[in-house]
């Protein structure tokens, strides 16, 4: 696997398609790059902060989704904000993969108080260059000896996309939501999402969890996000549908006042219920985002 690493990013390649590729940085396992081809899939910020200061854009949620009232931990918990270690690396034919993990000593000591118990995280990247996807999944172990413990938990992706204009996240029409915008009151999706506004709303229990979610721009599937079963888990509950928009956009010292036309944050997760794993055991759930539109240009 040709494969180039520093201190702060870890990027592999096909072997035959040095355009086909992903680069992860250690600071939050981010994945801030993914190319098909050429084409870039996820949405960077020209303004994010790379230095291990601020959680980048694209981050992993836990144990922790937004802010809770009886807990001190930081949005999103510290997942997205503390150094991972790649510890696994394959390549098989048009497969790359590599697997991050974070275990309590690599948390900042007063995150860690926060959510305090014995546990290995593990993150799985798998690019497949012949079917043009990226499967990333999140595998978490309670190391307790006799405790249970839960957290909420979330894959934030930001998929780049030409244009909001025309733009429609398709797949979640006849679920109810909670509006993050309008004082968390909970609607009904009718028809497609369109982002002519913020929009910040968390569908609990979309079912099945095999329908896939698809952003479309000018009636073109773009890419598509399906979520996968694992250990101990049916697979993601929950899905999160996020864009800044123009006011919000601004007050973001991390991201461009204009860039909020470039992306929309399709997010799966368990962050509706708390996940509960007992002593030894496991959970892992996981996505598929495939990129229509750049396999269409192949
Ligand atoms: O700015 P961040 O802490 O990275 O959060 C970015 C966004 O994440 C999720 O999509 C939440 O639903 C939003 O409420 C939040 O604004």
């Amino acid at each position: 696997m040709p494969f180039t690493a520093d201190k702060d990013t870890f990027h592999a390649h096909l072997a035959a398609n040095a355009k086909t590729g992903f680069t992860v940085h250690y600071y939050g396992a981010t994945v801030s790059s993914w190319t098909v081809n050429g084409h870039e899939q996820l949405f960077l910020s020209k303004k994010a902060i790379l230095n291990g200061t601020k959680a980048i854009r694209i981050p992993l949620v836990f144990p922790q989704f937004g802010t809770v009232a009886t807990s001190k931990l930081p949005q999103h918990g510290f997942a997205r904000c503390s150094f991972w270690k790649l510890t696994q690396l394959t390549e098989s034919g048009d497969q790359l993969a590599a697997t991050f993990t974070l275990t309590p000593d690599q948390v900042d000591p007063a995150l860690r108080a926060l959510w305090d118990y014995k546990f290995e995280l593990a993150y799985d990247v798998t690019l497949d260059g012949a079917a043009g996807t990226l499967k990333t999944a999140l595998r978490v172990k309670n190391f307790e000896a006799d405790r249970t413990f839960d957290f909420t938990w979330l894959l934030h992706t930001y998929l780049r996309v030409p244009t909001l204009s025309g733009l429609e996240v398709q797949g979640l029409s006849g679920f109810s939501y909670t509006d993050k915008t309008r004082q968390l009151q909970t609607f009904n999706q009718s028809g497609a999402i369109t982002i002519t506004e913020e929009v910040d709303r968390v569908f609990p229990s979309v079912t099945p969890i095999t329908a896939p979610l698809q952003v479309v721009v000018g009636g073109k599937p773009i890419a598509s996000i399906e979520r996968t079963p694992g250990k101990g888990s049916n697979g993601f509950a929950d899905v999160v549908v996020w864009n800044p928009w123009a006011d919000k956009a601004k007050g973001m010292a991390d991201f461009g006042d204009d860039e909020y036309h470039e992306m929309v944050c399709v997010e799966v997760g368990d962050v509706a219920n708390p996940v509960k794993v007992g002593p030894g055991e496991v959970r892992e759930a996981g996505q598929v985002i495939r990129a229509v539109a750049a396999i269409a240009k192949l």
